[in-house]
């Protein structure tokens, strides 16, 4: 890796959509890829983990994190996630309260099981007001519901790499600069 590649790509994924867009970033721009963990992990039954998280939204809870980030070492952070409860995971918001993101330049990603983002966008940027973040990328994944794990595979991850090269260069001329 490039030494002066002040670049990260920070995520949460379950199934591993989110990380196969994370690491389909990585091989375009470059830079430390970290998956966040959680001191307690959710339950592996959908059912249980929706219960969960719909509560910890209800209430405010902000799940510890094993992960440990250094962001002073960062400019820009990508920061994916997958779409939960039509919102951000309880998780991401314990990430982005927890560092201090002041003019670090933020670019969002997103997979979702067909519903969109929701209001995940929106809330990072209330969650960053001191940091510049950028237009989003969302992309259709899994459907856990459904029994459909990893999707973003194969054609579907050939498709993805497009959409994403697309975004990449649109964010570029517009403001993202390395
Ligand atoms: C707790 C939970 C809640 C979810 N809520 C939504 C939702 O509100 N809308 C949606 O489109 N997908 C929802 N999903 C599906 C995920 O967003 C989708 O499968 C995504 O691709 C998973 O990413 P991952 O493989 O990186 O974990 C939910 C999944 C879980 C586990």
């Amino acid at each position: 890796q490039d030494d002066n590649n002040r670049t990260a790509i920070i995520y949460l994924s379950r199934t591993k959509n989110t990380e196969a867009v994370a690491k389909l970033i990585q091989a375009k721009v470059g830079g430390d890829l970290i998956q966040l963990e959680l001191q307690k992990p959710y339950p592996e039954n959908y059912t249980a983990i929706v219960a969960q998280v719909a509560k910890e939204n209800e209430t405010g809870h902000l799940p510890p994190l094993k992960t440990a980030v250094e962001v002073a070492q960062y400019d820009t952070l990508f920061i994916g996630f997958p779409t939960w409860g039509m919102q951000l995971p309880p998780p991401i918001k314990s990430f982005l309260k927890s560092h201090d993101l002041k003019h670090k330049v933020i670019v969002p990603f997103n997979t979702h099981a067909g519903y969109g983002v929701g209001s995940g966008f929106n809330q990072i940027k209330e969650l960053c007001p001191n940091s510049l973040v950028l237009e989003g990328f969302s992309v259709k994944g899994g459907v856990e519901r459904d029994g459909i794990f990893l999707a973003i595979k194969e054609e579907k991850e050939q498709e993805v790499e497009q959409l994403l090269a697309k975004w990449l260069a649109k964010l570029k001329t517009n403001q993202y600069e390395k």
